[in-house]
């Protein structure tokens, strides 16, 4: 079985973040380019995105028109009228500037409803597509990453996504063309007073700038962290009863705290960071504005601009104000944002080795005959497991697969089905090359019982029917259902309380080590596949059941190819005849007998086992608390 990634001697949270390198996805490119990579999934929702940008443009501009009316305001009715209260002069800019007002409390609204829905069908089709690649990388993918990398990845970074996508990318823009507007109109109401301004833009930059390049260093570790957060808790719930049986719960929550407490420092140096940008942002532009109430106060006494004009250059610098002071937030957002974006497609654009041919081999008609060819197969750099492994698998026939611990007979097993490809080599399946095969084809052909059974959360009859063909007769899966679960002496189903109904597996009833095994075995029989792979399957069963299993396992064998891997004498005993594995090659093949004779090797191992045996290592169909 594959190693753990956790030495045992550690708790799982101490052993510290096993978080992939990062590596070149998205580091190279600008935000700009990062985000770019959404387009395919956003173009369904980008006509709802740019009505709500055209929508928040509105409000902007509406806004920004206030201070206009105002303008006209204070140069006609108010200088020439009120002064002999004449009223009726002021109802038309009052009216107009409700009625802005009004247009832009609406436009805001608008926007709000044109792009919430999109935004959740953007995350949801994002989610769907990195579950979608999750389930077609291989193996050794997942045996990299951890689970609460992936699980951050798809669930904490997608809402960062979708949060930015409907609130901060139009907040962005909005903010560009509302500053651009407004500096435009600045320029046009008072001239020199408007350059004033716009200098202040210098240290803006410059600051937005350094802020920038600092926030997207932090913003990646602390998602990072999130999801070595993630995989501690994981980790930890998943081996609750191992923490709790060796009292190492208080190490756990140690080592938790430990990473929560660097989460906490990196959050801590964000809002820093971002604290020390708002505060800069907030006192630049007043203190432009300052220097530009003295100077438009001379320039207007000096008669180069009017009062009206003054007024209106305030109220609008005080509306183009509001983005810059907002800048730090938006920029943060959209930093954020793009971290998200890089770590997704750090997944997402994970290439799969392990896909279909694009010319597939039709096998209409499967016999079973497996062969390997010169297999060598190595974990990424590893040295080899197996290496120039050849060994033949007649149709019908059941061979037992017996090598130490370690020796590769899982690694073997895995190859059949295309959990991993070789290394090099060829496993061949009819003579054609299981990577010229559709892998839905392939794996109808071959079904592996794994030692440790995995149950999902569904009800018994789901799980054992897991491999059988949706579109059989329901008559058809019954009648596979039951004789799987006959033959895995896995009777013990009916007196569940809802019998086959019951649900079991992650968040189901507890069923003992033994009854997982039992279950499992019903689901590669009930698959009733040409080759079937049996790995260790009787592992966790008491004698009793054991030799139940037995007795009736040798009927179904004899329909398929079957590799058995025996950690047991008895189960060699289901086999005509016996491989050896040792140093990654088939070291003798022959008969149980046969090899008792002649290979010393098999006479060691199979020593070995039966003292294993008796020392009670295998075969106690023991409760799993759950
Ligand atoms: N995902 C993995 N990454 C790296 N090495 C691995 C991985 N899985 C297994 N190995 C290594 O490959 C070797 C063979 O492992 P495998 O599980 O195939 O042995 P086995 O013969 O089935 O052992 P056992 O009888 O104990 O179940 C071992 O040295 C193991 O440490």
């Amino acid at each position: 079985m594959p190693a753990t990634s956790t030495p045992p001697s550690r708790t799982p949270a101490d052993a510290g973040p096993r978080r992939p390198d990062p590596g070149p996805v998205g580091a190279h490119l600008s935000t700009l380019a990062s985000v770019r990579r959404l387009l395919p999934a956003v173009r369904p929702a980008l006509p709802r995105l740019v009505a709500g940008l055209f929508a928040a443009l509105g409000a902007s501009l509406a806004a920004l028109a206030i201070p206009r009316v105002l303008q006209v305001l204070v140069e006609g009715p108010l200088a020439a009228g009120v002064a002999e209260h004449d009223l009726t002069a002021l109802v038309w800019p009052t009216l107009a500037v409700l009625g802005l007002g009004l247009l832009e409390a609406g436009l805001i609204l608008v926007r709000r409803n044109l792009v919430m829905y999109p935004g959740t069908r953007v995350e949801a089709a994002l989610r769907m597509d990195l579950f979608r690649h999750l389930l077609q990388l291989p193996a050794a993918f997942h045996d990299r990453w951890p689970g609460g990398q992936l699980l951050s990845r798809s669930m904490a970074d997608l809402g960062l996504l979708r949060r930015w996508l409907v609130f901060g990318l139009l907040q962005l823009v909005v903010s560009v063309i509302t500053v651009v507007v407004g500096v435009g109109i600045l320029l046009a109401t008072a001239g020199w007073l408007g350059l004033v301004y716009l200098a202040g833009a210098v240290p803006v930059a410059v600051i937005a700038y350094r802020f920038s390049r600092r926030y997207r260093v932090i913003a990646r570790l602390s998602q990072d962290q999130n999801g070595d957060l993630a995989n501690t808790v994981e980790e930890s719930v998943h081996g609750i009863r191992v923490l709790k049986a060796f009292g190492r719960g208080g190490d756990a929550l140690a080592a938790f705290t430990g990473q929560a407490e660097q989460l906490r420092r990196t959050e801590i140096r964000k809002a820093g960071n971002q604290a020390t940008v708002t505060t800069a942002l907030h006192l630049i532009p007043e203190l432009t504005l300052a220097v530009c109430l003295v100077l438009g106060v001379w320039l207007t006494a000096d008669g180069q601009i009017t009062v009206g004009a003054l007024a209106a250059f305030f109220l609008t610098a005080a509306i183009v104000n509001g983005p810059v002071v907002d800048l730090g937030m938006t920029l943060s957002m959209t930093l954020n944002a793009r971290t998200a974006v890089d770590r997704y497609f750090q997944v997402l654009e994970t290439p799969n080795p392990l896909t279909d041919p694009t010319d597939p081999v039709d096998r209409t008609d499967v016999h079973g005959h497996v062969t390997l060819r010169d297999v060598t197969f190595r974990h990424h750099d590893e040295p080899p497991v197996l290496e120039h492994l050849d060994l033949d698998l007649p149709a019908g026939t059941t061979t037992a697969l017996v090598g130490l611990t370690g020796s590769g007979k899982s690694t073997l097993a895995m190859l059949l089905p295309r959990i991993h490809d070789v290394t090099a080599g060829t496993v061949e399946l009819d003579g054609v090359d299981v990577r010229r095969l559709r892998r839905a084809d392939l794996r109808r052909a071959v079904a592996v019982a794994f030692e440790d059974p995995t149950l999902f959360s569904a009800s018994v009859r789901d799980n054992v029917l897991l491999g059988v063909d949706d579109t059989l007769p329901a008559t058809e899966r019954e009648a596979r259902l039951a004789e799987a679960l006959d033959v895995a002496q896995a009777g013990f189903v009916h007196d569940l309380p809802h019998g086959l109904d019951t649900r079991i597996g992650e968040e189901g009833l507890s069923l003992s080590g033994g009854q997982r095994q039992r279950l499992a075995l019903a689901r590669a029989i009930a698959a009733r596949p040409q080759v079937l792979v049996l790995d260790d399957p009787l592992s966790a069963l008491d004698v009793a059941t054991e030799e139940a299993v037995t007795a009736r396992l040798h009927d179904v064998l004899a329909g398929s190819t079957n590799l058995v891997i025996a950690h047991r004498p008895s189960t060699v005993a289901l086999a005509d005849r016996v491989a050896v594995l040792d140093g990654g090659r088939i070291t003798a093949l022959g008969t149980h007998a046969e090899l008792l004779a002649t290979d010393a090797h098999y006479r060691y191992v199979i020593a070995s086992l039966e003292s294993d045996w008796a020392a009670g290592e295998h075969g106690a169909d023991q409760e799993v608390a759950r």
